[in-house]
């Protein structure tokens, strides 16, 4: 294999303007097979979720299943497509070993979606991303390659199949090229799948999983003179699986083809793969003399005609969709874009909501979320919805502190003993003995404690240097270890002084 010199990032996209494409599969999370009645759960035991329909024996005949195209006419519906009145399957014939029936059943050239788009955000700037089409096929199953050297898939000793995954509903998502991005093209592409992530997931038809194979990418990118009308040739980088590597596999298809072109050679028509460890993408199948598939109308099946009374009742019952749920919460909220960004990113969002749903105002939500519970996500490793802690027991906390029974350094100390599986809120209250000393009688003895004890500061208070009186509440505070309501000591500490 020859060495391929790779042009720095910035000089590349100086010369060269990229262009993207992007295939997004999403498996359907429906109970069901897409043509028979198999299960789809993941991590079953290989082969063991299968029978004559999805195994292509002979004399099955496939069924189509209603719950995945209501799926799919969701997700088309949500990224405003049009659905058509009338379309086909067709077969797509090709051998692979994972592919049981040596054809698979997908759209050619009448796919159920067309024509939408998704607006994403990349730096406060908006990206349409143009949807050519949404279709619907079925999942092959996996094959395991085993020993031989490292690295070398196709040296292995042996392969092993497992068609539990053959015949499950697999959605495909496909833009139009997406142009003059500039610099932007390997964060527009990121923006794009995060955001195609977030609508499917708020639709529930899919639990869009890129580490578990549900959400998959292939990142079509070609580059162009600046200048130039014409595209180049396009390379598809599969195996793109976290959203991260999606952006990853546009930089360094960008810098490994600027490399490639400024070198007088030329792009081949290939599908390439993306290494998680190196970062960089390796020659696949070339796509060169275009793989003929002989699609041809699937005989089997009857034709989706799916009436516009039932499209305008899956419409009517999409939930509200990201990003209108995004500008509803900045306005309720009253967040700033950055604010907002944090949160989403945050995964913060439904918590938030839902303490708030609980009686809890939305910025004492959202401080509790975004500061000491991110803290903790962050160091544990953990999504914050993985903490052990619910939205009620945020709302508690914070009520506690609104009826004057805790303080914010209480409240703290609160949340340690609830993280660190003490029990509930009330329960580590009445465990760590922690409460707010609003008691007059208890607090006024230790302000006169703390007066006696610092007669030199209470002179200065008495001369008039009210500004001193900080140092007394914080005597005091640190004589109650905290717990006494310090707004009351401040003015106890005044009365008794002035
Ligand atoms: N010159 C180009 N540079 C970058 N992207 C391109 C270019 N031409 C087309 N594309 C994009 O590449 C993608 C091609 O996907 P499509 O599913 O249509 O075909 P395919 O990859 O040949 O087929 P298959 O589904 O069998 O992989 C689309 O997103 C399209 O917009
Ligand atoms: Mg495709
Ligand atoms: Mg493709």
């Amino acid at each position: 294999m020859s060495v391929e010199t790779v042009m720095a990032y910035d000089e590349a996209l100086a010369r060269f303007e990229p262009v993207l494409g992007i295939e997004t599969h999403i498996e359907l999370g429906t109970a069901s097979k897409m043509f028979c009645g198999c299960p789809t759960g993941f991590g079953a035991e290989p082969n063991t979720q299968v029978c004559p329909v999805c195994l292509g024996l002979p004399g099955s005949l496939p069924v189509t299943n209603r719950a995945a195209i209501e799926g799919i006419v969701k997700i088309g519906l949500a990224l405003n497509c049009d659905i058509v009145e009338w379309c086909r399957f067709a077969r797509k014939n090709y051998f692979y070993p994972d592919m049981p029936k040596n054809f698979q059943i997908s759209q050619y050239d009448e796919p159920l979606c067309v024509d939408g788009y998704l607006d994403v955000d990349v730096d406060g700037e908006t990206y349409r991303v143009e949807i050519e089409r949404v279709h619907m096929e079925e999942d092959t199953g996996k094959s395991l390659h085993v020993g031989g050297a490292t690295g070398r898939i196709h040296g292995a000793e042996y392969s092993l199949v497992d068609y539990n995954r053959a015949g499950i509903p697999l959605v495909e998502i496909v833009t139009r090229p997406i142009v003059a991005t500039g610099d932007k093209a390997p964060f527009v592409a990121r923006a794009y799948a995060t955001e195609l992530r977030e609508l499917v997931r708020s639709l529930d038809v899919s639990d869009v999983r890129m580490e578990q194979g549900s959400m998959r990418c292939d990142v079509n990118v070609s580059l162009m003179p600046r200048g130039a009308s014409e595209w180049g040739t396009r390379t598809e980088t599969k195996n793109v699986n976290s959203l991260r590597s999606v952006e990853r596999a546009v930089r360094s298809e960008i810098e490994r083809q600027a490399g490639v072109l400024s070198d007088g050679g030329r792009i081949v028509q290939e599908t390439r793969h993306f290494h998680e460890e190196t970062g960089r993408t390796t020659s696949g199948r070339s796509k060169e003399e275009a793989q003929d598939y002989r699609y041809f109308p699937e005989p089997d099946l009857v034709p989706m005609a799916p009436s516009r009374e039932w499209v305008d009742e899956v419409r009517a019952s999409l939930p509200e969709l990201p990003a209108a749920r995004r500008r509803r919460i900045q306005g309720e909220w009253g967040l700033s874009d950055l604010e907002l960004r944090d949160v989403v990113n945050a995964g913060a969002v439904d918590l938030i909501e839902a303490t708030i749903a609980h009686g809890t105002d939305a910025t004492s939500a959202r401080k509790w979320w975004m500061n000491q519970l991110s803290r903790h996500a962050t160091e544990q490793g953990v999504e914050l919805a993985e903490l052990p802690v619910t939205p009620e027991q945020v709302a508690r906390v914070q009520a506690m502190i609104t009826a004057g029974e805790l303080n914010d350094k209480l409240a703290r100390s609160v949340f340690e003993g609830v993280l660190a599986g003490e029990g509930t809120p009330d329960e580590v209250v009445a465990k760590r003995g922690l409460k707010v000393v609003s008691d007059e009688g208890e607090l006024a003895s230790v302000v006169d404690q703390v007066i006696a004890e610092n007669a030199g500061v209470a002179d200065k208070v008495r001369a008039g240097k009210v500004a001193a009186a900080g140092a007394l509440v914080g005597a005091v505070m640190k004589a109650t270890r905290g717990q006494a309501d310090a707004g009351r000591a401040r003015e106890l500490i005044l009365e008794k002084l002035t």
